[in-house]
């Protein structure tokens, strides 16, 4: 039986509220993510009287001024009132967990230490799971007319569940009601023969093949031992590892050894039969996702294995501001395609030091999958994008075997031929200069006001701003316009990217100094022939690491000259670049060296969504994203896509969406002062001069972008 050890309910009855401080969790994308990496350095805190957060703890609300803030957090270890002292009350979820649900009066910094906390032990980082949409189209009448039964359940033989009597815990599986004729087609379930779909299902598909061809002409009693083998032989359940039952003993499982990788392919008992039989209850419940609960060990567990975990079929890899947030949500409303339990993990960037366990905890298991009849989980890290290691990390952690066994550092060439069995990637660009003025918006007006309201931010020159006063007073007296920050940042980007200047100097320093480093021989190789040089763009840029309290280097001067203005946040994601985030192609030409050597690779492997073909088009670009992913397809995209956009302006908060409806108002202040709103608009306008200036400076990178992905992206620059 499954217990409450292993899984938690989401999407079923219990309700994750509203969710971490707004502040806090906005941090979305990229931009803010050196800055929280090093916060995680310098932090080490407890929480208000020296209750330390637990990594199951949730933040669920905060409520409060500058000086006090109640936070309301689940703790699900029930340690009830242990340590913090206001107030509390059990609430009984989905009558699966019982939730303790604590408040604590904490100061405004506590309340910042709290969050940081929490992160450095790798809980969420940014949005918690809301799956607005989901329900709508995955549990219509129409879903199952279109998609009969799911093969697991025809594997073994039933056409569903009911038929098959399967009572939760019961000792063995009734096979006698085995239905003669499997209702699956595989080449159309798993678009087989068209593009083909992940390596991980090609085994399933075989294995349907093989029991189809063994059926034919079989009698029953044949056929149920036909099911059983050919069931028992899989070593996965496509995207899922077999649930371990119980974990073997002297068994070595997938194991990271601080920042090692993966030493050997995982071993677990595969017992299909009985994953089926002992989750029966879940399978059956087509309502809920169940997401596999890590249990943190203190000590390293040898025998740890993934077995019952499943793997993301898709990255979508950013870039930040350019419309991940809807492609994540409509493309998980299709109904083969399950969420993971927030759309940005961001495990190969911040949370590297965890396990491969600890990342595949995010993605709904093996239940889900056979009783949603899944073929494929995926998440949305914005900040994937900008970095050649994060590149690394994935080739490297997602493997299926390990070319570096003999503990040798090995270049790229030897794992080319695992690059195959890897998630496929998925990577948005916008026009350039609109992204930067909604990051402008998101990664800067937005929390620097919230800031400055609450009379915690200094200003560049390190003087506190008073708090409590007008929008209209910050906006005019503490804040760089648009144009400054980038006028600032665009000269340091063209010296930076000049032929022979810092930009190639640094990339090749880091990148192919040792022969055995990751990028050695695909640097070399461009340097001797005519090929363009890679260049990591922000490492070469803008320095990979930097204080948050420090301004970028491109704008220190710009502080010097403005003192009085605000530049860096403490505690707040504030615009890495504005600029060179635009510039795609940099970053792309390294995504493209692993993912997209070659032309067939190109096809299958990675696909770069223009943003604007989601505007208008969004049901061409969802068919296109369905068939890259080798998804069935789905005739419901235009009702998805219908919902909205979400993160539409730099205000709306995290994962909210928009209706379509409303989208002049979309970018309006809340206030309602129309003095405030021309305030915000003058910040954010650009002169024609400088227009015309960037629109210059971006035009060859799009032109070299629009060559890389073989298309032309419909921008207005
Ligand atoms: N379907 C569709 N078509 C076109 N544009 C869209 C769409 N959905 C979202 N958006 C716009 O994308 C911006 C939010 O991007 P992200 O979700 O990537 O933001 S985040 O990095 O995750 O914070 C945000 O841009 P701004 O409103 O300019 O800030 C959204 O309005």
């Amino acid at each position: 039986m499954r217990t409450n050890e292993e899984s938690y309910v989401a999407g079923g009855g219990h309700k994750r509220t509203s969710l971490v401080p707004r502040s806090l969790s906005d941090a979305s994308d990229g931009d803010v993510g050196n800055e929280r990496r090093e916060r995680q350095g310098l932090i080490d805190v407890v929480g208000p009287s020296g209750r330390s957060l637990e990594e199951t703890d949730l933040v669920t609300s905060v409520d409060g001024d500058a000086d006090h803030s109640t936070i309301y957090f689940t703790d699900s270890t029930d340690n009830v009132g242990t340590r913090c002292s206001c107030k509390s009350k059990a609430v009984t979820g989905a009558a699966v967990i019982i939730f303790a649900f604590t408040a604590c009066l904490v100061t405004e910094n506590e309340r910042i230490r709290l969050y940081l906390q929490r992160t450095r032990r790798g809980g969420y980082s940014g949005s918690k799971p809301r799956m607005p949409s989901h329900g709508n189209y995955k549990h219509n009448e129409n879903e199952h007319k279109t998609y009969p039964a799911f093969p697991a359940k025809a594997l073994l033989g039933f056409s569903s569940l009911e038929n098959a009597k399967i009572t939760p815990g019961s000792s063995s599986v009734p096979l006698q009601n085995v239905e003669t004729t499997a209702p699956y087609d595989p080449l159309n379930d798993f678009q087989y023969g068209h593009n083909r779909t992940l390596l991980y299902w090609e085994e399933v598909v075989q294995a349907i093949e093989q029991y189809q061809s063994l059926h034919n002409g079989s009698d029953a009693n044949t056929t149920n031992q036909t099911v059983g083998t050919v069931w028992s032989n899989l070593s996965t359940w496509g995207a899922c590892y077999p649930r371990a039952l119980p974990p073997s003993k002297g068994s070595s499982g997938r194991r990271l050894r601080g920042h090692s990788y993966r030493s050997s392919p995982p071993t677990v008992n595969r017992n299909w039969t009985s994953i089926v039989q002992s989750n029966a209850d879940i399978i059956a419940d087509e309502e809920s996702i169940v997401y596999p609960r890590y249990k943190k060990d203190f000590f390293h567990n040898e025998d740890e294995s993934l077995g019952g975990f499943c793997r993301p079929g898709f990255l979508i890899i950013g870039q930040g501001k350019c419309g991940t947030s809807s492609l994540y949500h409509y493309l998980t409303s299709h109904p083969r395609v399950l969420p993971a339990s927030e759309k940005q993990v961001h495990y190969f960037l911040y949370h590297t030091h965890r396990s491969l366990k600890w990342y595949y905890s995010h993605f709904p298991g093996i239940e889900s999958f056979l009783g949603r009849g899944a073929l494929m989980t995926g998440e949305a890290s914005p900040g994937y994008m900008p970095y050649p290691s994060v590149l690394e990390m994935v080739v490297k952690r997602l493997s299926p075997s390990n070319p570096e066994e003999d503990g040798e550092s090995k270049g790229l060439d030897v794992w080319r031929e695992e690059v195959r069995s890897l998630p496929k990637i998925i990577a948005i660009v916008r026009e350039p200069i609109d992204r930067a003025v909604s990051s402008y918006k998101y990664n800067y007006i937005t929390p620097a006001l919230k800031r400055m309201r609450s009379g915690t931010a200094l200003s560049a020159g390190g003087d506190p701003i008073p708090g409590g006063r007008n929008d209209l007073y910050y906006l005019t007296n503490h804040m760089f316009s648009l144009e400054e920050l980038a006028r600032a940042e665009l000269q340091a980007l063209r010296r930076c990217l000049k032929a022979g200047g810092q930009g190639e100097r640094y990339t090749r320093k880091r990148y192919a100094k040792y022969k055995d480093s990751f990028f050695y021989d695909s640097i070399k190789r461009r340097n001797e022939s005519n090929e363009r040089h890679l260049i990591h763009l922000d490492g070469a840029c803008y320095k990979d690491s930097f204080s948050n309290t420090i301004p970028r280097v491109q704008w220190k001067e710009l502080g010097k000259e403005h003192p009085n203005k605000i530049l860096a946040l403490p505690d707040l994601q504030l615009i890495q670049s504005i600029i060179g985030r635009g510039a795609y192609i940099f970053p792309l030409e390294w995504w493209y060296e692993v993912f997209g050597s070659s032309v067939k690779d190109r096809e299958e492997r990675i696909q770069v969504v223009c943003t604007e073909d989601m505007a208008d088009g969004s049901v061409d670009t969802m068919e296109n994203v369905t068939k890259f992913l080798g998804l069935p397809e789905f005739d419901s995209w235009s009702d998805v896509t219908n919902v909205g956009w979400y993160n539409v302006g730099g205000h709306r908060g995290y994962d909210t969406v928009t209706q379509l409806h409303d989208e002049d108002g979309a970018d309006a202040s809340d206030d309602e002062d129309p003095a405030i709103d021309k305030a915000r608009l003058a910040l954010s306008f650009i002169s024609d001069s400088f227009m015309k200036e960037l629109v210059e400076f971006y035009r060859p990178y799009n032109e070299r972008l629009f060559e890389l992905i073989g298309k032309r992206c419909p921008w207005k620059y």
